[in-house]
Protein backbone atom coordinates (compact mmCIF):
# COMPACT_ATOMS: atom_id res chain seq x y z
CA UNK A 1 0.00 0.00 0.00
CA UNK A 2 1.52 3.23 -1.09
CA UNK A 3 1.37 5.66 2.04
CA UNK A 4 3.19 8.53 0.50
CA UNK A 5 1.45 11.86 1.11
CA UNK A 6 1.99 14.20 -1.37
CA UNK A 7 3.87 17.31 -0.38
CA UNK A 8 1.46 20.70 0.24
CA UNK A 9 3.75 22.42 -2.28
CA UNK A 10 2.58 20.29 -5.08
CA UNK A 11 -1.19 21.91 -5.31
CA UNK A 12 -2.99 21.31 -8.10
CA UNK A 13 0.11 21.55 -10.76
CA UNK A 14 -0.41 22.60 -14.77
CA UNK A 15 0.29 19.89 -17.13
CA UNK A 16 3.66 18.52 -16.54
CA UNK A 17 6.23 20.04 -18.96
CA UNK A 18 7.55 18.43 -22.13
CA UNK A 19 10.58 16.19 -21.18
CA UNK A 20 13.52 17.99 -21.29
CA UNK A 21 15.51 16.56 -24.70
CA UNK A 22 18.28 13.91 -23.44
CA UNK A 23 21.37 15.82 -25.50
CA UNK A 24 21.90 19.40 -23.94
CA UNK A 25 24.13 19.16 -26.53
CA UNK A 26 21.77 20.67 -29.13
CA UNK A 27 22.29 23.91 -27.45
CA UNK A 28 25.64 24.60 -27.94
CA UNK A 29 25.57 24.59 -32.09
CA UNK A 30 29.15 23.19 -33.40
CA UNK A 31 29.79 26.61 -34.60
CA UNK A 32 29.82 27.88 -31.46
CA UNK A 33 31.78 25.83 -29.98
CA UNK A 34 35.02 25.55 -32.77
CA UNK A 35 34.78 29.73 -33.17
CA UNK A 36 37.02 29.89 -30.71
CA UNK A 37 38.90 26.95 -30.23
CA UNK A 38 42.62 26.55 -30.13
CA UNK A 39 44.52 23.51 -30.57
CA UNK A 40 47.55 25.24 -28.84
CA UNK A 41 45.90 25.95 -25.65
CA UNK A 42 43.61 22.68 -25.70
CA UNK A 43 46.59 20.07 -25.17
CA UNK A 44 45.34 18.62 -28.70
CA UNK A 45 49.95 17.71 -28.89
CA UNK A 46 49.25 15.38 -26.38
CA UNK A 47 47.61 12.49 -27.60
CA UNK A 48 46.88 11.24 -24.10
CA UNK A 49 44.36 14.30 -23.56
CA UNK A 50 42.96 15.30 -27.17
CA UNK A 51 40.57 12.42 -27.37
CA UNK A 52 39.04 13.89 -23.75
CA UNK A 53 39.18 17.89 -24.64
CA UNK A 54 38.77 18.07 -27.67
CA UNK A 55 34.96 19.22 -28.40
CA UNK A 56 34.54 15.39 -29.32
CA UNK A 57 30.87 15.44 -30.43
CA UNK A 58 32.10 16.10 -33.50
CA UNK A 59 35.80 14.90 -33.29
CA UNK A 60 35.45 11.05 -31.63
CA UNK A 61 33.52 8.45 -33.55
CA UNK A 62 33.95 5.90 -30.36
CA UNK A 63 30.78 6.80 -28.68
CA UNK A 64 32.13 4.78 -25.17
CA UNK A 65 33.96 8.16 -24.92
CA UNK A 66 31.64 10.58 -26.12
CA UNK A 67 30.17 11.75 -22.71
CA UNK A 68 29.23 15.59 -24.09
CA UNK A 69 32.23 17.38 -22.58
CA UNK A 70 32.99 20.40 -24.44
CA UNK A 71 35.43 23.45 -23.59
CA UNK A 72 34.16 26.46 -24.19
CA UNK A 73 37.87 28.03 -25.38
CA UNK A 74 38.83 31.43 -25.04
CA UNK A 75 40.76 32.85 -28.06
CA UNK A 76 44.63 33.38 -27.58
CA UNK A 77 46.83 35.78 -29.30
CA UNK A 78 48.96 32.55 -31.25
CA UNK A 79 45.66 31.84 -32.98
CA UNK A 80 46.37 34.69 -35.65
CA UNK A 81 49.78 35.02 -34.41
CA UNK A 82 51.36 31.68 -34.36
CA UNK A 83 55.18 32.94 -33.65
CA UNK A 84 54.44 34.89 -31.17
CA UNK A 85 57.83 34.15 -28.54
CA UNK A 86 56.39 32.91 -24.81
CA UNK A 87 58.41 33.39 -21.56
CA UNK A 88 58.67 32.02 -17.84
CA UNK A 89 56.26 33.52 -16.17
CA UNK A 90 57.52 35.77 -13.63
CA UNK A 91 55.65 34.68 -10.59
CA UNK A 92 57.71 31.43 -10.06
CA UNK A 93 60.25 33.90 -8.40
CA UNK A 94 57.50 35.89 -6.89
CA UNK A 95 57.66 35.46 -2.88
CA UNK A 96 53.93 35.90 -2.88
CA UNK A 97 54.00 32.38 -4.47
CA UNK A 98 56.79 31.01 -3.09
CA UNK A 99 55.08 28.19 -1.10
CA UNK A 100 52.18 28.08 -3.23
CA UNK A 101 51.52 24.39 -3.73
CA UNK A 102 50.55 25.04 -7.44
CA UNK A 103 51.70 28.69 -8.70
CA UNK A 104 49.93 27.92 -11.84
CA UNK A 105 46.52 26.80 -13.49
CA UNK A 106 47.50 23.27 -15.04
CA UNK A 107 45.97 23.93 -19.04
CA UNK A 108 43.31 21.01 -18.34
CA UNK A 109 41.84 22.73 -15.51
CA UNK A 110 38.39 23.57 -16.43
CA UNK A 111 35.28 24.87 -14.69
CA UNK A 112 31.79 23.00 -15.23
CA UNK A 113 28.87 25.12 -16.74
CA UNK A 114 26.70 22.95 -15.18
CA UNK A 115 26.96 21.62 -11.44
CA UNK A 116 24.16 19.98 -10.76
CA UNK A 117 24.32 16.89 -12.75
CA UNK A 118 22.82 13.18 -13.18
CA UNK A 119 24.82 9.90 -12.85
CA UNK A 120 23.93 10.04 -16.86
CA UNK A 121 23.58 13.30 -17.89
CA UNK A 122 26.26 14.16 -20.51
CA UNK A 123 29.33 16.31 -18.77
CA UNK A 124 28.46 19.43 -21.30
CA UNK A 125 30.12 22.61 -21.33
CA UNK A 126 33.31 23.94 -19.20
CA UNK A 127 35.43 26.57 -19.41
CA UNK A 128 39.11 27.63 -18.92
CA UNK A 129 39.90 28.02 -15.21
CA UNK A 130 41.03 31.75 -14.66
CA UNK A 131 44.54 32.34 -13.28
CA UNK A 132 48.48 32.35 -13.47
CA UNK A 133 49.79 30.35 -16.36
CA UNK A 134 53.31 28.77 -16.77
CA UNK A 135 54.01 30.97 -19.73
CA UNK A 136 53.58 34.54 -20.20
CA UNK A 137 53.47 36.19 -23.65
CA UNK A 138 54.44 39.61 -22.68
CA UNK A 139 57.69 40.79 -21.21
CA UNK A 140 57.22 43.17 -18.09
CA UNK A 141 58.86 45.75 -20.51
CA UNK A 142 56.87 45.59 -23.36
CA UNK A 143 53.29 45.62 -22.18
CA UNK A 144 51.08 48.98 -22.53
CA UNK A 145 48.35 48.58 -20.78
CA UNK A 146 44.91 50.59 -20.48
CA UNK A 147 41.85 50.61 -18.43
CA UNK A 148 38.12 51.95 -19.41
CA UNK A 149 35.31 52.21 -17.86
CA UNK A 150 31.71 52.27 -19.91
CA UNK A 151 28.28 52.38 -18.92
CA UNK A 152 26.49 52.93 -15.54
CA UNK A 153 28.26 52.84 -12.19
CA UNK A 154 28.42 50.19 -9.56
CA UNK A 155 30.09 49.79 -6.56
CA UNK A 156 33.29 48.40 -6.85
CA UNK A 157 34.51 49.47 -10.38
CA UNK A 158 37.51 51.48 -8.11
CA UNK A 159 38.47 48.51 -6.85
CA UNK A 160 38.37 46.82 -10.04
CA UNK A 161 40.73 49.66 -11.28
CA UNK A 162 42.97 49.57 -8.56
CA UNK A 163 43.49 46.19 -8.46
CA UNK A 164 44.11 45.66 -12.23
CA UNK A 165 47.49 48.29 -11.81
CA UNK A 166 48.66 46.76 -8.33
CA UNK A 167 48.29 43.26 -9.98
CA UNK A 168 50.03 44.43 -13.41
CA UNK A 169 53.04 46.22 -11.15
CA UNK A 170 53.33 43.94 -8.30
CA UNK A 171 52.84 40.74 -9.80
CA UNK A 172 54.55 41.08 -13.41
CA UNK A 173 56.61 44.61 -12.94
CA UNK A 174 54.57 46.26 -15.48
CA UNK A 175 54.94 49.78 -14.95
CA UNK A 176 53.41 51.45 -18.18
CA UNK A 177 49.59 51.55 -17.41
CA UNK A 178 47.15 54.33 -18.84
CA UNK A 179 43.30 55.45 -18.02
CA UNK A 180 41.46 56.22 -20.62
CA UNK A 181 38.43 58.74 -19.46
CA UNK A 182 34.85 58.81 -20.11
CA UNK A 183 34.28 55.32 -21.51
CA UNK A 184 34.97 54.60 -25.17
CA UNK A 185 34.71 57.71 -26.57
CA UNK A 186 38.10 58.57 -24.31
CA UNK A 187 40.08 56.16 -26.43
CA UNK A 188 39.83 59.11 -29.17
CA UNK A 189 38.76 62.32 -27.47
CA UNK A 190 40.66 62.43 -24.41
CA UNK A 191 44.13 62.54 -23.03
CA UNK A 192 44.90 59.52 -21.11
CA UNK A 193 46.10 59.20 -17.29
CA UNK A 194 49.18 57.75 -16.49
CA UNK A 195 48.46 54.72 -13.26
CA UNK A 196 50.52 53.94 -10.67
CA UNK A 197 49.90 51.85 -7.70
CA UNK A 198 50.48 55.37 -6.01
CA UNK A 199 48.03 57.31 -7.99
CA UNK A 200 44.85 54.41 -7.04
CA UNK A 201 46.37 53.73 -3.52
CA UNK A 202 42.67 55.13 -2.11
CA UNK A 203 40.68 55.01 -4.61
CA UNK A 204 38.67 51.81 -3.55
CA UNK A 205 37.07 53.59 -0.73
CA UNK A 206 35.04 56.00 -3.07
CA UNK A 207 31.68 55.20 -5.21
CA UNK A 208 31.65 55.73 -8.65
CA UNK A 209 34.68 55.08 -11.17
CA UNK A 210 37.71 57.08 -10.95
CA UNK A 211 38.41 57.18 -15.30
CA UNK A 212 34.72 58.33 -15.71
CA UNK A 213 32.09 56.88 -17.88
CA UNK A 214 29.81 57.75 -20.51
CA UNK A 215 27.24 56.02 -22.53
CA UNK A 216 27.45 55.87 -26.61
CA UNK A 217 30.47 56.85 -28.51
CA UNK A 218 31.73 53.47 -29.57
CA UNK A 219 33.23 53.79 -32.55
CA UNK A 220 35.40 50.63 -33.55
CA UNK A 221 37.89 51.71 -36.39
CA UNK A 222 38.91 55.04 -34.06
CA UNK A 223 39.21 53.04 -30.86
CA UNK A 224 41.30 50.38 -32.55
CA UNK A 225 43.30 53.37 -34.45
CA UNK A 226 43.84 54.83 -31.04
CA UNK A 227 45.15 51.53 -29.86
CA UNK A 228 47.23 51.28 -32.22
CA UNK A 229 48.88 54.92 -32.33
CA UNK A 230 49.06 54.85 -28.79
CA UNK A 231 51.31 51.63 -28.70
CA UNK A 232 48.49 49.75 -26.38
CA UNK A 233 48.74 46.01 -26.14
CA UNK A 234 46.41 45.44 -23.20
CA UNK A 235 42.92 46.71 -22.90
CA UNK A 236 41.20 45.85 -19.95
CA UNK A 237 37.38 46.40 -20.44
CA UNK A 238 35.24 46.96 -17.47
CA UNK A 239 31.37 47.26 -18.47
CA UNK A 240 28.49 45.34 -18.56
CA UNK A 241 26.76 43.75 -21.56
CA UNK A 242 26.73 47.05 -23.76
CA UNK A 243 30.48 47.25 -23.23
CA UNK A 244 30.73 43.75 -23.72
CA UNK A 245 29.33 43.66 -27.20
CA UNK A 246 31.67 46.91 -27.59
CA UNK A 247 34.87 45.10 -26.66
CA UNK A 248 33.55 42.18 -28.62
CA UNK A 249 33.97 44.44 -31.49
CA UNK A 250 37.32 45.53 -30.84
CA UNK A 251 38.89 42.34 -30.25
CA UNK A 252 37.29 41.33 -33.77
CA UNK A 253 38.73 44.90 -35.10
CA UNK A 254 42.50 44.11 -33.23
CA UNK A 255 42.37 39.51 -34.44
CA UNK A 256 41.64 41.81 -38.11
CA UNK A 257 44.61 44.11 -37.99
CA UNK A 258 46.76 41.03 -36.55
CA UNK A 259 47.88 43.09 -33.60
CA UNK A 260 48.94 42.03 -30.67
CA UNK A 261 46.47 43.46 -28.41
CA UNK A 262 44.92 40.93 -25.68
CA UNK A 263 41.63 42.61 -24.93
CA UNK A 264 40.01 41.42 -21.88
CA UNK A 265 36.51 42.24 -20.21
CA UNK A 266 35.62 42.39 -16.63
CA UNK A 267 31.99 42.75 -16.30
CA UNK A 268 30.05 45.36 -14.40
CA UNK A 269 26.28 45.79 -13.75
CA UNK A 270 24.18 46.44 -11.20
CA UNK A 271 21.66 44.76 -12.50
CA UNK A 272 23.06 41.36 -12.29
CA UNK A 273 21.65 40.73 -15.95
CA UNK A 274 25.09 39.23 -17.65
CA UNK A 275 25.13 35.81 -18.53
CA UNK A 276 27.03 32.68 -17.44
CA UNK A 277 28.81 34.25 -14.42
CA UNK A 278 27.18 33.88 -10.95
CA UNK A 279 26.42 36.76 -9.91
CA UNK A 280 28.66 40.59 -10.95
CA UNK A 281 30.18 42.49 -8.22
CA UNK A 282 29.12 45.48 -6.51
CA UNK A 283 25.38 43.53 -7.04
CA UNK A 284 25.54 42.50 -2.90
CA UNK A 285 26.23 46.08 -1.86
CA UNK A 286 23.50 47.27 -3.78
CA UNK A 287 20.86 44.94 -2.17
CA UNK A 288 22.28 45.79 1.14
CA UNK A 289 21.77 49.50 0.55
CA UNK A 290 18.38 48.98 -1.05
CA UNK A 291 17.29 47.69 2.67
CA UNK A 292 18.39 50.90 3.90
CA UNK A 293 15.38 52.54 1.55
CA UNK A 294 13.17 49.01 2.34
CA UNK A 295 13.68 49.74 6.01
CA UNK A 296 12.08 53.21 5.74
CA UNK A 297 9.31 52.85 3.99
CA UNK A 298 8.20 50.28 6.78
CA UNK A 299 9.22 52.62 9.12
CA UNK A 300 7.26 55.03 7.76
CA UNK A 301 3.93 52.94 6.67
CA UNK A 302 3.76 50.71 9.88
CA UNK A 303 3.42 54.27 11.81
CA UNK A 304 0.29 55.78 9.71
CA UNK A 305 -2.86 53.79 9.35
CA UNK A 306 -3.27 52.23 5.75
CA UNK A 307 0.27 53.10 4.81
CA UNK A 308 1.23 52.09 1.64
CA UNK A 309 5.18 52.09 0.90
CA UNK A 310 6.39 51.97 -2.27
CA UNK A 311 10.27 51.43 -2.99
CA UNK A 312 11.59 51.51 -6.51
CA UNK A 313 14.95 49.73 -6.99
CA UNK A 314 16.74 49.69 -10.64
CA UNK A 315 16.34 46.40 -12.72
CA UNK A 316 16.03 47.75 -16.42
CA UNK A 317 15.33 43.78 -18.05
CA UNK A 318 16.19 41.87 -14.88
CA UNK A 319 14.42 42.05 -11.58
CA UNK A 320 17.32 40.16 -9.48
CA UNK A 321 18.18 43.57 -7.33
CA UNK A 322 14.32 43.63 -6.01
CA UNK A 323 14.06 40.06 -5.48
CA UNK A 324 17.21 39.63 -3.45
CA UNK A 325 16.40 42.76 -1.71
CA UNK A 326 13.25 41.71 -0.92
CA UNK A 327 14.29 37.92 0.29
CA UNK A 328 16.53 39.67 2.36
CA UNK A 329 14.21 42.12 4.18
CA UNK A 330 11.00 40.00 5.11
CA UNK A 331 9.30 43.50 5.40
CA UNK A 332 7.98 43.58 1.73
CA UNK A 333 4.90 42.37 0.91
CA UNK A 334 4.76 42.31 -2.78
CA UNK A 335 7.71 42.40 -5.13
CA UNK A 336 7.04 43.69 -8.65
CA UNK A 337 9.87 42.89 -11.83
CA UNK A 338 9.98 43.05 -15.57
CA UNK A 339 9.79 39.23 -15.81
CA UNK A 340 6.87 38.87 -14.30
CA UNK A 341 3.65 40.48 -15.79
CA UNK A 342 1.48 42.08 -12.96
CA UNK A 343 -2.03 43.71 -13.40
CA UNK A 344 -4.06 46.12 -11.29
CA UNK A 345 -7.63 45.44 -11.05
CA UNK A 346 -10.00 43.07 -9.94
CA UNK A 347 -9.35 39.16 -8.53
CA UNK A 348 -6.06 38.34 -8.20
CA UNK A 349 -5.04 41.83 -9.01
CA UNK A 350 -2.50 43.80 -6.92
CA UNK A 351 -5.26 46.34 -5.61
CA UNK A 352 -6.89 43.37 -3.89
CA UNK A 353 -3.91 42.25 -2.34
CA UNK A 354 -2.99 45.99 -1.22
CA UNK A 355 -6.69 45.66 0.11
CA UNK A 356 -6.40 42.74 1.90
CA UNK A 357 -3.31 43.85 3.66
CA UNK A 358 -4.17 47.01 4.68
CA UNK A 359 -7.16 45.03 6.70
CA UNK A 360 -4.67 42.42 7.94
CA UNK A 361 -1.69 44.71 9.08
CA UNK A 362 -2.72 48.30 8.36
CA UNK A 363 0.45 48.77 6.01
CA UNK A 364 1.80 47.41 3.10
CA UNK A 365 5.21 47.77 1.48
CA UNK A 366 5.82 47.07 -2.29
CA UNK A 367 9.14 46.78 -3.61
CA UNK A 368 9.01 47.57 -7.79
CA UNK A 369 11.97 46.96 -10.32
CA UNK A 370 12.36 50.22 -12.70
CA UNK A 371 11.48 47.85 -15.82
CA UNK A 372 8.36 46.56 -14.18
CA UNK A 373 5.04 46.80 -15.96
CA UNK A 374 6.55 48.86 -18.89
CA UNK A 375 4.24 47.53 -21.54
CA UNK A 376 1.21 48.15 -19.32
CA UNK A 377 2.65 51.75 -18.61
CA UNK A 378 3.09 52.10 -22.30
CA UNK A 379 -0.25 51.30 -23.36
CA UNK A 380 -2.39 53.26 -20.70
CA UNK A 381 0.53 56.93 -21.19
CA UNK A 382 1.26 57.07 -24.87
CA UNK A 383 4.59 55.60 -23.84
CA UNK A 384 7.35 57.58 -25.97
CA UNK A 385 9.88 55.34 -26.88
CA UNK A 386 13.57 57.41 -26.30
CA UNK A 387 16.36 55.62 -26.26
CA UNK A 388 19.49 56.64 -24.01
CA UNK A 389 23.09 57.36 -26.03
CA UNK A 390 23.95 53.63 -26.23
CA UNK A 391 20.80 52.34 -27.32
CA UNK A 392 19.01 51.23 -24.09
CA UNK A 393 15.26 52.44 -23.97
CA UNK A 394 14.35 55.53 -21.35
CA UNK A 395 12.12 53.57 -18.87
CA UNK A 396 8.68 55.21 -18.28
CA UNK A 397 8.64 56.04 -14.40
CA UNK A 398 6.36 52.88 -12.57
CA UNK A 399 7.21 54.34 -9.15
CA UNK A 400 5.03 56.88 -10.25
CA UNK A 401 2.32 55.38 -12.15
CA UNK A 402 1.96 52.81 -9.58
CA UNK A 403 1.63 55.07 -6.68
CA UNK A 404 -0.96 57.96 -8.88
CA UNK A 405 -2.84 54.46 -9.97
CA UNK A 406 -2.97 53.24 -6.52
CA UNK A 407 -4.14 56.51 -5.05
CA UNK A 408 -6.96 57.23 -7.46
CA UNK A 409 -8.28 53.39 -6.91
CA UNK A 410 -8.52 53.73 -3.14
CA UNK A 411 -9.54 57.42 -2.73
CA UNK A 412 -11.53 57.79 -5.63
CA UNK A 413 -13.05 54.44 -6.02
CA UNK A 414 -13.15 52.68 -2.86
CA UNK A 415 -13.72 55.62 -0.64
CA UNK A 416 -10.34 54.41 1.70
CA UNK A 417 -7.80 57.26 3.38
CA UNK A 418 -4.54 55.65 2.62
CA UNK A 419 -0.82 57.09 3.48
CA UNK A 420 1.47 56.74 0.56
CA UNK A 421 5.31 56.67 0.72
CA UNK A 422 7.37 56.57 -2.33
CA UNK A 423 10.85 56.08 -2.09
CA UNK A 424 13.20 56.04 -5.25
CA UNK A 425 16.81 55.58 -4.18
CA UNK A 426 17.74 54.60 -7.70
CA UNK A 427 21.22 56.17 -7.76
CA UNK A 428 21.76 55.85 -3.88
CA UNK A 429 22.26 51.86 -4.46
CA UNK A 430 24.90 52.23 -7.02
CA UNK A 431 26.92 55.54 -6.02
CA UNK A 432 28.62 53.90 -2.92
CA UNK A 433 31.93 52.16 -2.63
CA UNK A 434 31.60 48.05 -2.27
CA UNK A 435 31.37 46.58 0.91
CA UNK A 436 34.02 43.55 1.87
CA UNK A 437 33.05 40.96 0.40
CA UNK A 438 32.50 42.96 -3.31
CA UNK A 439 35.99 44.32 -2.62
CA UNK A 440 37.57 40.83 -2.58
CA UNK A 441 35.23 40.13 -5.49
CA UNK A 442 36.44 42.83 -7.26
CA UNK A 443 40.43 41.84 -6.46
CA UNK A 444 40.10 38.37 -8.04
CA UNK A 445 38.20 39.63 -11.63
CA UNK A 446 40.74 41.91 -11.77
CA UNK A 447 43.94 39.49 -10.93
CA UNK A 448 42.12 37.11 -13.45
CA UNK A 449 42.08 39.28 -15.85
CA UNK A 450 46.33 40.28 -15.93
CA UNK A 451 46.76 36.37 -15.64
CA UNK A 452 44.51 35.89 -18.68
CA UNK A 453 46.09 38.94 -20.68
CA UNK A 454 49.73 38.34 -19.81
CA UNK A 455 49.07 34.50 -20.70
CA UNK A 456 48.30 35.95 -24.35
CA UNK A 457 44.29 35.11 -23.86
CA UNK A 458 42.35 37.72 -25.35
CA UNK A 459 38.65 38.47 -26.78
CA UNK A 460 37.58 36.47 -22.86
CA UNK A 461 35.74 38.11 -19.90
CA UNK A 462 36.63 37.01 -16.32
CA UNK A 463 33.81 35.43 -13.82
CA UNK A 464 33.14 33.66 -11.31
CA UNK A 465 31.04 30.09 -12.73
CA UNK A 466 29.69 28.02 -9.79
CA UNK A 467 31.90 29.71 -7.61
CA UNK A 468 35.03 28.80 -9.13
CA UNK A 469 36.92 31.80 -11.83
CA UNK A 470 36.97 31.42 -15.17
CA UNK A 471 37.68 32.54 -18.60
CA UNK A 472 34.50 32.92 -20.90
CA UNK A 473 34.44 34.14 -24.84
CA UNK A 474 33.23 37.46 -24.62
CA UNK A 475 30.82 36.59 -27.31
CA UNK A 476 29.64 33.73 -24.90
CA UNK A 477 28.22 36.39 -22.23
CA UNK A 478 26.48 38.96 -24.98
CA UNK A 479 24.40 36.43 -26.83
CA UNK A 480 22.10 36.08 -23.95
CA UNK A 481 21.03 38.21 -21.01
CA UNK A 482 20.54 36.84 -17.32
CA UNK A 483 17.16 37.23 -16.55
CA UNK A 484 15.34 36.09 -13.67
CA UNK A 485 13.65 32.63 -14.40
CA UNK A 486 9.98 32.27 -13.01
CA UNK A 487 9.92 28.52 -13.65
CA UNK A 488 13.04 28.80 -11.17
CA UNK A 489 13.17 28.09 -7.44
CA UNK A 490 13.91 31.44 -6.16
CA UNK A 491 11.28 33.04 -7.39
CA UNK A 492 9.05 30.43 -5.54
CA UNK A 493 10.92 31.21 -2.20
CA UNK A 494 9.86 35.01 -3.08
CA UNK A 495 6.12 34.16 -3.67
CA UNK A 496 6.37 31.77 -0.29
CA UNK A 497 7.94 34.56 1.26
CA UNK A 498 5.74 36.98 0.48
CA UNK A 499 2.52 35.51 0.16
CA UNK A 500 1.90 37.69 -2.72
CA UNK A 501 -0.28 36.80 -6.21
CA UNK A 502 1.52 35.90 -8.84
CA UNK A 503 -0.70 37.32 -11.16
CA UNK A 504 -1.39 34.18 -13.55
CA UNK A 505 -4.96 34.15 -12.44
CA UNK A 506 -6.88 36.24 -15.02
CA UNK A 507 -9.27 36.71 -17.66
CA UNK A 508 -9.78 39.03 -20.43
CA UNK A 509 -11.65 42.21 -18.89
CA UNK A 510 -8.27 41.88 -16.56
CA UNK A 511 -5.47 42.28 -18.09
CA UNK A 512 -5.83 39.54 -19.50
CA UNK A 513 -3.40 40.01 -22.37
CA UNK A 514 -0.56 40.67 -19.64
CA UNK A 515 -1.57 36.93 -18.29
CA UNK A 516 -1.29 35.38 -21.30
CA UNK A 517 1.97 36.31 -22.05
CA UNK A 518 3.31 35.38 -18.58
CA UNK A 519 2.17 31.43 -19.25
CA UNK A 520 3.43 31.94 -22.50
CA UNK A 521 6.72 33.07 -21.16
CA UNK A 522 6.71 30.36 -18.72
CA UNK A 523 6.03 27.74 -21.23
CA UNK A 524 8.53 28.94 -23.53
CA UNK A 525 11.09 28.38 -20.53
CA UNK A 526 9.93 24.84 -19.75
CA UNK A 527 10.70 23.86 -23.18
CA UNK A 528 13.92 25.82 -23.86
CA UNK A 529 15.67 25.02 -19.85
CA UNK A 530 17.46 21.90 -18.86
N1 LIG B 1 26.30 46.49 -29.75
C1 LIG B 1 27.29 47.31 -29.39
N2 LIG B 1 28.41 47.41 -30.13
C2 LIG B 1 29.40 48.25 -29.77
N3 LIG B 1 29.36 49.03 -28.67
C3 LIG B 1 28.28 48.97 -27.88
C4 LIG B 1 27.18 48.13 -28.20
N4 LIG B 1 26.24 48.30 -27.24
C5 LIG B 1 26.73 49.22 -26.37
N5 LIG B 1 27.96 49.63 -26.75
C6 LIG B 1 28.79 50.61 -26.08
O1 LIG B 1 29.12 50.17 -24.77
C7 LIG B 1 29.14 51.25 -23.86
C8 LIG B 1 28.30 50.96 -22.66
O2 LIG B 1 27.02 50.46 -23.02
P1 LIG B 1 25.75 50.67 -22.08
O3 LIG B 1 24.65 49.87 -22.64
O4 LIG B 1 25.51 52.13 -21.90
O5 LIG B 1 26.20 50.19 -20.64
P2 LIG B 1 26.57 48.75 -20.08
O6 LIG B 1 27.85 48.35 -20.67
O7 LIG B 1 26.68 49.00 -18.63
O8 LIG B 1 25.45 47.86 -20.46
C9 LIG B 1 28.67 52.48 -24.63
O9 LIG B 1 29.80 53.28 -24.91
C10 LIG B 1 28.04 51.92 -25.89
O10 LIG B 1 28.22 52.78 -27.00
O1 LIG C 1 20.62 56.93 -15.67
P1 LIG C 1 21.72 56.08 -16.20
O2 LIG C 1 23.05 56.46 -15.68
O3 LIG C 1 21.72 55.98 -17.68
O4 LIG C 1 21.53 54.63 -15.62
C1 LIG C 1 20.30 53.99 -15.51
C2 LIG C 1 20.45 52.51 -15.78
O5 LIG C 1 21.69 52.00 -15.40
C3 LIG C 1 21.55 50.80 -14.69
O6 LIG C 1 21.81 51.07 -13.33
C4 LIG C 1 22.56 49.78 -15.11
O7 LIG C 1 22.58 49.68 -16.47
P2 LIG C 1 23.92 49.24 -17.22
O8 LIG C 1 24.42 48.02 -16.51
O9 LIG C 1 23.48 48.95 -18.59
O10 LIG C 1 24.88 50.35 -17.13
C5 LIG C 1 20.10 50.39 -14.89
O11 LIG C 1 19.57 49.69 -13.80
C6 LIG C 1 19.45 51.71 -15.07
O12 LIG C 1 18.28 51.62 -15.84
MG1 LIG D 1 23.49 47.28 -19.83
Amino acid sequence: MDLSISSPLCGPSPAAPAPAPTSTLILYPKSQIFRSFNPRNSYLSNPLLSRRYFPIRAQVSDPAVDDGFVIDDVPHLTTFLPDLPSYPNPLQNSQAYAIVKQTFVRPEDVVAQKIVVQRDSSRGKHFLRAGPREKVYFTSEEVRACIVTCGGLCPGINTVIREIVCGLNYMYGVNDILGIQGGYRGFYSKNTLTLTPKVVNDIHKRGGTFLLTSRGGHDTQKIVDNIQDRGINQVYIIGGDGTQRGAARIFEEVEKRGLKVAVAGIPKTIDNDIAVIDKSFGFDTAVEEAQRAINAAHVEVESVENGIGIVKLMGRYSGFIAMFATLASRDVDCCLIPESPFYLEGKGGLFEFIEERLKENGHIVIVVAEGAGQEYLAQSMQGIDEKDASGNRLLLDVGLWLTQNIKDHFTKERKMAINMKYIDPTYMIRAIPSNASDNIYCTLLAQSAVHGAMAGYTGFTVGPVNSRHAYIPISHVTETQNTVKLTDRMWARLLASTNQPSFLNCDESRGGKVCKDTIDLINNMKITSI
